[in-house]
C-alpha cells in the first residue's frame, strides 16, 4: 500500500503520475478485499466506483465542492481518499460508519443511506450557491438502480429547469440494484451505453490521432471544440437530452483520464450535465464477478481468497418467510409478490424461481410498489409485498390512502424490523408499528418465532378487505417459544402460578426470550408475572383489557420507537375499557441510534433482560409502597 498509505487528502492525489494513479486503484481494490472480508460490508459496490471516486476527487475540491452519494453504501472509496483508512472497525460500536457520515468528516454531507435522495439533495445545495452567490460545485452521484426511484424523477424535473444552475451529475451506471437493474429506464441506459457515443468517438480518434502526435493532438482538440453538433451528428442522447439536460457519455468509468476529462467539462459547463459512467460492480475481484445473484452487494464475513462466507448461520427469519411463500404460491394461484429492487435479500428469490410470471421487481420503488399492490389487489389478486420494515416508511401515504381506503387485500412483510444496529440510525425496523398504528383497518403481526411467521403469514393473506402486515427481525431465527395456553386471540407464554399476579408482561415478536428472561429474574424477587404474546399487536385483542384488570402491573416489550408503538396502543386501550392499570412500556427511545451490533444497542438503550426486571422490581415496589402506606392510613383512620 505504499501509495495509499501516503493519501491524507484528496489534494494528495494531484500530483499522482498516470501510472501511480492506476497502481493507486490496484492498491485500493485489495484494501478493500483484504479489510472488507474481516468485517462485512458493501464490498461490489466500492470495488465499481475506485476510478470514479479517485477522479472525483482530483477534478473537484471537496469539501468546498459538495461530493453527494445517494444511498452512500458506495462510500469507502471516497473514505479512503479523505483520511479514513482504519477500517479495521467497520460498521461495528466506535469504528467507521458503512456510510457516510458527518461527524466522521467534513467530506461527508448526506447519510441517511436511503436511496434516490441525492438527486434532491443537490438541487437544494445548487439553489443555496445561487442565491449566496458562491462558485462551489454539486455534484450527485447517483446508481443505475438509484434512479429507478421516484424521487429521482422528481428532483430531475426541477434541476432540468435551470439551465444555468451548475450541477454535475454523475450517473454510476453498473446495470445493477443488487440483481440486475429492470425497467425501461435501465433499457434506456441499455440503449446509451451501447450507442457508439460522443464519447466513445472521441476516445476512438484520439487513440488514432495519438499515433501521429505532430498533427493528432491539435486536431483532437479542435474536433473535441466542436462539441453539440458533432455529438448530435454522432449520436442521438435520448431522454436526458430531451428533459433538457446536457448528457455526456457513456465514459469507461474505469479509465481514469476519460473520466477526468468528462468532469472537466462538466465542471465547467455552468448548468445541470449529466455524466454517464459505465462501470462493473466487483471490479477486480473474481468472487465477486462471479455471483450472479448480487456481486456482492452486501457480504457478512468472507476468506478473501475464495469469498466463501466465514461461517454459515442457521435458519433466519427470511429463509422461513422464502420457504412458506413458496408453500404458498402452490396452494393458491392469486397470490403475488412484489419486491423493490431486493429480491434475494427479502427471500422472494425462491417463489421467483417457481413462479417467475407471479412475482414483480418494481425497482427501488417503495411508493410505487405499494399503489401497485393495490391495483393487483382490486384486480383480484393477493400481492406479498416484501420489504424492510425502514423502507416501507416511504411508502405511507400509500399504505393509508391507497391500501387501506381502498380496503385492498394487501400483506406487506416487514423484513429487518427492529433493531439491525450495524447499518446505523437508518436501517433499523423502529418506526413501523408506530406509523402504521394510525392506518384505519391495517392489522399487524409480529411473529416471535419460525413457526409463528409461518403461520400469521398464513392468516395475513387470508385477509382480502384490509391490509395486513407481517413482521420481523433480521438474522437468525431463534428455537420455537411454546404456548401454554390461548386467551383471545393471544398465546399465553407463562401463567403466572395465582388469581391476582403482580405483573401482566406483553410480549413482542422475536423479544419472547427475552420476556420470559425478564420473568424469570422478577419471579426471584417474588414477583408474579404473566406473560403474553399478543401475535396480531393492531388491534389489540379484546382480551387484552380484562386480562391487564387481573394484574397490578402492565409492562409492554416491544422491539420498535416507544412513541405510538404497541405500548402506546395498548395503554389506550385499557384506558378506553376503563381499566385502571399502572402501564410501563419499554421500546426504543426516539433518537437517532448509531451503528454498532444489535446486542450493543439493546444494551445502549436499556432494552435487556436485566434493565427491564430491575425497572418493574423497582415499580413493583413503589406500589407495594403505596399499598402499605394505605393500609397503614386506613388503620389509623
Ligand atoms: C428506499 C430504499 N430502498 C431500498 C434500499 C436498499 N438498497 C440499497 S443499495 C440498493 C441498490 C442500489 O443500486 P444502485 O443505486 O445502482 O447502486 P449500486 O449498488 O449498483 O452501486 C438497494 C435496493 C435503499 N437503500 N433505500
Ligand atoms: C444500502 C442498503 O440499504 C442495503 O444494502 C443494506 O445495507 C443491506 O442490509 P442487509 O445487510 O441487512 O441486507
Ligand atoms: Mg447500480
Amino acid at each position: 500500500m505504499a501509495l495509499l498509505t501516503r493519501i491524507t487528502g484528496p489534494r494528495d492525489l494531484d500530483r499522482l503520475s498516470p501510472e501511480q494513479l492506476d497502481q493507486l486503484a490496484a492498491e485500493i481494490r485489495s484494501f478493500l478485499v483484504d479489510a472488507v472480508s474481516k468485517t462485512g460490508g458493501h464490498l461490489g459496490p466500492n470495488l465499481g466506483v475506485v476510478e470514479l471516486t479517485i477522479a472525483l476527487h482530483r477534478v473537484f475540491e471537496s469539501p468546498k465542492d459538495k461530493i453527494l452519494w445517494d444511498t452512500g453504501h458506495q462510500s469507502y472509496v471516497h473514505k479512503l481518499l479523505t483520511g479514513r483508512q482504519d477500517f479495521s472497525r467497520l460498521k461495528m460500536k466506535g469504528g467507521l460508519s458503512g456510510y457516510p457520515a458527518r461527524a466522521e468528516s467534513e467530506h461527508d454531507v448526506i447519510e441517511n443511506s436511503h436511496a434516490s435522495t441525492v438527486l434532491g439533495w443537490a438541487d437544494g445545495l445548487a439553489k443555496a450557491n445561487e442565491v449566496l452567490d458562491r462558485d462551489d460545485h454539486v455534484v450527485a452521484v447517483i446508481g443505475d438502480g438509484a434512479l429507478t426511484g421516484g424521487m429521482a424523477w422528481e428532483a430531475l424535473n426541477n434541476i432540468a429547469e435551470a439551465k444555468d444552475r451548475p450541477l454535475v451529475i454523475v450517473v454510476n451506471d453498473n446495470e445493477r440494484s443488487y440483481a440486475p437493474t429492470i425497467g425501461g429506464l435501465a433499457n434506456h441506459l441499455a440503449t446509451l451505453r451501447t450507442t457508439d457515443g460522443y464519447e466513445r468517438f472521441l476516445a476512438r480518434t484520439k487513440e488514432i490521432l495519438d499515433r501521429t502526435p505532430v498533427v493528432g493532438r491539435p486536431l483532437y482538440e479542435t474536433l473535441h471544440g466542436a462539441k453539440k453538433g458533432l455529438k448530435d451528428f454522432i449520436a442521438p442522447q435520448g431522454m436526458f437530452e430531451d428533459l433538457g439536460l446536457k448528457y455526456v457519455g457513456p465514459i469507461d468509468g474505469h479509465d481514469i483520464e476519460a473520466l477526468e476529462s468528462a468532469l472537466t467539462r462538466a465542471k465547467r459547463f455552468g448548468g445541470p450535465v449529466i455524466v454517464h459512467c459505465l462501470t462493473e460492480k466487483g471490479r477486480g475481484y473474481q468472487p465477486a464477478l462471479a455471483d450472479e445473484a448480487d456481486r456482492f452487494h452486501a457480504v457478512g464475513k468472507i476468506h478473501p481468497d475464495t469469498g466463501l462466507p466465514i461461517s454459515t448461520s442457521g435458519a433466519d427469519w427470511t429463509g422461513v418467510f422464502a420457504d412458506e411463500m413458496v408453500k404458498l404460491g402452490h396452494e393458491r394461484e392469486d397470490v403475488v409478490a412484489i419486491t423493490a429492487a431486493m429480491l434475494q435479500p427479502v427471500g422472494l428469490d425462491k417463489f421467483a424461481k417457481a413462479f417467475p410470471d407471479r412475482v414483480y421487481d418494481v425497482g427501488i420503488a417503495e411508493q410505487h410498489g405499494a399503489v401497485s399492490a393495490a391495483g393487483l389487489a382490486t384486480g383480484g389478486l393477493h400481492p406479498v409485498f416484501a420489504v424492510y420494515a425502514t423502507f416501507l416508511n416511504r411508502a405511507f401515504d400509500q399504505v393509508l390512502m391507497d391500501v387501506a381506503l381502498h380496503k385492498c387485500g394487501v400483506t406487506f412483510v416487514l423484513d429487518r424490523a427492529g433493531i439491525t444496529g450495524t447499518d446505523g440510525a437508518s436501517h433499523n425496523g423502529m418506526w413501523d408499528m408506530s406509523i402504521l398504528q394510525v392506518v384505519p383497518g391495517l392489522r399487524i403481526a409480529a411473529p416471535r418465532d419460525a413457526d409463528q411467521v409461518r403461520a400469521q403469514l398464513r392468516e395475513a393473506v387470508e385477509v382480502d378487505d384490509a391490509p395486513t402486515v407481517v413482521r420481523y427481525s433480521k438474522g437468525a431465527v431463534g428455537p420455537a417459544v411454546e404456548a401454554v395456553g390461548r386467551i383471545g386471540g393471544m398465546d399465553v407464554l407463562r401463567e403466572a402460578g395465582t388469581d391476582r399476579p403482580d405483573v401482566l408482561l406483553v410480549s413482542v415478536g422475536a423479544l419472547a426470550p427475552m420476556c420470559l428472561e425478564i420473568a424469570g429474574l422478577l419471579d426471584q424477587q417474588g414477583i408474579s408475572t404473566t406473560v403474553v404474546d399478543p401475535r396480531w399487536v393492531k388491534p389489540v385483542d379484546e382480551a387484552m383489557a380484562p386480562l391487564a384488570d387481573r394484574h397490578r402491573v402492565v409492562v409492554t416489550v416491544e422491539d420498535n420507537g416507544r412513541v405510538g408503538g404497541v405500548g402506546c396502543a395498548v395503554a389506550q386501550a385499557l384506558r378506553d375499557a376503563g381499566v385502571d392499570v399502572p402501564l410501563r412500556d419499554f421500546g426504543i427511545p426516539p433518537r437517532f441510534l448509531d451503528h454498532a451490533s444489535r446486542k450493543e444497542v439493546m444494551a445502549e438503550i436499556g432494552l435487556t433482560a436485566p434493565d427491564i426486571a430491575r425497572q418493574v422490581t423497582g415499580l413493583v415496589s413503589k406500589l407495594d409502597g403505596r399499598y402499605e402506606r394505605a393500609e397503614v392510613e386506613a388503620a389509623r383512620d
